[in-house]
C-alpha cells in the first residue's frame, strides 16, 4: 500500500466510544501496514483531565479487543509515540492554545481535524479553530453523521462549518460507504457491461436494503433518544446504499461526478405524503426478548432512555424512484436493533423468466437475485439455477460468487481505516456533499413530521425478532417477502 503523506490528525472527542472502537484502531492498523510517516501525529482531545500516559493506557486497554489478533505490544508501541492527548473543553476557546502550539506552522502539512463529538459542537469547534488560525489550506475537517436532526439543523451546522473550511475541505463521513463490497458493487456496475442493460425496470423486479444489529443501544441511550433509527441510520447509511444501486453511471470517478448523480437519486425519491407514511413505512421499538440466547431488556429499560419513549429503535421504507430506469419498481429499507443477527446486505431481485420451460422448477423465488452482503461477511453472490448432474432434467439452485475474495489475498480495509485515509489523501468520492445529505433530509422529514404528529406509538417487536409484523406486510402488500437466504 503506498504510504500517506505527512500528516497531523486531531480526533475531538477522543475518549469516545467512536474513538476508540473505530477510529484509533484504524490509526493502528495503518501504523501496523506501514503507511504511516515516521512523522505523522495524533493529537487527541477531550475533556477528561488525563495525562497523556494515562490517556495511552485508556486507549490500550479499550482498543486491544477491537484488534484481536492484529493487536501486538511493539506495533501498539510505534503507534503510541505518535499519540499526545490534550485535555480540553471545546467550548473554550483559550484551550486551543495548546493544540496550536503543538500543530505549529506548517502550511503544507496534512492536517485533518476529526470531530467525533455531538454534532452539538461543530459550529463551536470550528469557529475556535478559526479563531485561533489553526485552519490552514491543507486543512481538512471530517464530520460524523447524524448531522443535525432535520433539515434546518443540518443547515445551521453545514453554514457554521463552511465559515471556516471550503466545501472541498470537508469530508462528512458515512461509513457504509467504505465498506468493501460497497466498492465492489460500483466495481461491479460500472467496470462491466453485463449487468447495465439488465440494472432498470424491465429486469428488477425489487431492491431490498437490510442493515440489521443485534446490539441494543449499548450505554448510548441518551443519544438515541434524541435520535432514532430513521435519523441514525436511514437517512444516510441506507439512503446512500440506495443511491449506489440506483445511480446512473458516472461519467467519471471524480468525486463529483460520482457525486452529482447520488444527488439526482435523491432528487428522485418520491416525496412522502401524511398518507404516504401511514402506508409506506413502519416503526418499532424493541420489548425485551432474547438475542443469540441470552435475554434482553427491553428498550425503555435502557439507561437514559425516558419512560414510555417514543423512540424508534427499528424503521421500515417503501421507496420509490421516479425515474424512467426505476419507476415501478420498490426499494424496501429495514434497519433495527436488537434483531436475530448483525446482516447487512443488499438484494436485487430480477423478475423471474417471462416463460418457464423447465416448469415449476425456474420459478422458485431463490433464483435470479444478487446479494451484496457487508455483514456479517463480505460477498456478493449471483443466486442462478442450474442443471443437476444426472439423467433427469432437475434444476437446483447455485450461486456464483463475484468478488472473488479467493482471488485477492490482500487484507481487506476496515470501513473507518479506508475512509480515514481518504481523508488524509484529500479524495472526497466515498464523502457526502452537503447538497446529498440535504436532499436525504429533505426526503425523511415528511416521515417524522407525520410521526410526531400522530399519536400512535411505534409498534412493539420483541428483541430477537425481525420487527414488528407490519415489516412483513409492507411487502406481502406487492406480493413480496424479505429475502431470508443464506
Ligand atoms: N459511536 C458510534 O458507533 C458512532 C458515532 N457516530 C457519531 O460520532 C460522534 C461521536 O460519537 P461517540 O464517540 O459515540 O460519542 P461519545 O459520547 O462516546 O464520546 C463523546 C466524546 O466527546 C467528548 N466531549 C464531550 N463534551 C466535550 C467537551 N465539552 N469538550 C471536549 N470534549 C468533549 C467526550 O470526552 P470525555 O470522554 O472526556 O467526556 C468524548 O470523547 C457523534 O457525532 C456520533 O453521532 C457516528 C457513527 C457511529
Ligand atoms: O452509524 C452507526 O452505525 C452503527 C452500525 O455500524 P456497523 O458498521 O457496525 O453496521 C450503529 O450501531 C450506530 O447506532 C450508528 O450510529
Amino acid at each position: 500500500m503506498k504510504t500517506l503523506p505527512d500528516f497531523d490528525m486531531v480526533l475531538f472527542g477522543g475518549t469516545g466510544d467512536l474513538a476508540m472502537r473505530k477510529l484509533l484502531p484504524a490509526l493502528y492498523q495503518q501504523v501496523r501496514a506501514g503507511t504511516v510517516p515516521q512523522g505523522s501525529r495524533i493529537l487527541a482531545a477531550a475533556r477528561k483531565p488525563l495525562s497523556r500516559e494515562a490517556f495511552l493506557e485508556l486507549a490500550e486497554t479499550t482498543c486491544r479487543p477491537f484488534l484481536g489478533a492484529d493487536y501486538d505490544a511493539d506495533t501498539w508501541r510505534a503507534f503510541a509515540a505518535r499519540i499526545s492527548y490534550f485535555p480540553m473543553d471545546v467550548q473554550a476557546g483559550a484551550s486551543y492554545g495548546a493544540l496550536g502550539a503543538a500543530l505549529g506552522l506548517h502550511p503544507d502539512r496534512v492536517r485533518v481535524f476529526y470531530y467525533s463529538t455531538s454534532p452539538d459542537f461543530f459550529a463551536t469547534i470550528s469557529d475556535h479553530l478559526g479563531a485561533a488560525g489553526l485552519i490552514t489550506e491543507a486543512s481538512r475537517v471530517v464530520v460524523e453523521k447524524p448531522l443535525g436532526h432535520d433539515l434546518d439543523s443540518s443547515r445551521e451546522i453545514n453554514d457554521a462549518v463552511g465559515r471556516h473550511f471550503a466545501e472541498r475541505q470537508i469530508f462528512r463521513i458515512d461509513h457504509y460507504l467504505g465498506k468493501e463490497p460497497v466498492q465492489n458493487l460500483l466495481a461491479l456496475r460500472f467496470g462491466n457491461v453485463l449487468f447495465e442493460p439488465m440494472w432498470r425496470r424491465e429486469w428488477v423486479q425489487d431492491v431490498q436494503i437490510t442493515v440489521a444489529e443485534q446490539l441494543g443501544v449499548e450505554g448510548r441511550g441518551d443519544f438515541y433518544e434524541g435520535t432514532g433509527a430513521l435519523r441514525d441510520m436511514l437517512q444516510n447509511h441506507l439512503l446512500q446504499l440506495l443511491c449506489i444501486v440506483a445511480m446512473e453511471p458516472p461519467p467519471s470517478s471524480d468525486p463529483d461526478a460520482v457525486r452529482d448523480e447520488k444527488l439526482k437519486v435523491l432528487r428522485s425519491l418520491k416525496p412522502f405524503t401524511p398518507a404516504d407514511v401511514a402506508a409506506r413505512t413502519v416503526r418499532g421499538q424493541y420489548k425485551a426478548g432474547a438475542v443469540a440466547g441470552a435475554p434482553v431488556a427491553g428498550y425503555v429499560e435502557e439507561p437514559g432512555v425516558a419512560p414510555g419513549s417514543r423512540t424508534e429503535t427499528f424503521v421500515a421504507v417503501k421507496a420509490e424512484i421516479e425515474t424512467w430506469r426505476w419507476a415501478g419498481v420498490p426499494f424496501f429499507l429495514r434497519t433495527g436493533k436488537r434483531m436475530p443477527e448483525k446482516l447487512a446486505e443488499i438484494v436485487i431481485n430480477f423478475r423471474q423468466v417471462p416463460h418457464a420451460i423447465f416448469g415449476e422448477a425456474t420459478q422458485g423465488t431463490r433464483s435470479n437475485r444478487l446479494i451484496i452482503r457487508m455483514q456479517p461477511d463480505e460477498s456478493m453472490r449471483l443466486h442462478l439455477v442450474a442443471k443437476q448432474p444426472g439423467d433427469a432434467m432437475a434444476l437446483h439452485p447455485v450461486h456464483l460468487n463475484l468478488d472473488f475474495s479467493e482471488s485477492f489475498r490482500a487484507r481487506r480495509l476496515e470501513a473507518y481505516e479506508r475512509l480515514l485515509m481518504d481523508a488524509i489523501r484529500g479524495r472526497l468520492t466515498l464523502f457526502v456533499r452537503r447538497d446529498e445529505q440535504e436532499a436525504a433530509w429533505r426526503w425523511v422529514e415528511p416521515i417524522l413530521e407525520s410521526w410526531a404528529a400522530s399519536e400512535d406509538r411505534p409498534k412493539a417487536y420483541t428483541a430477537g425478532s425481525w420487527g414488528p409484523a407490519a415489516s412483513s406486510a409492507l411487502l406481502s402488500r406487492d406480493g413480496l417477502a424479505w429475502n431470508e437466504e443464506d
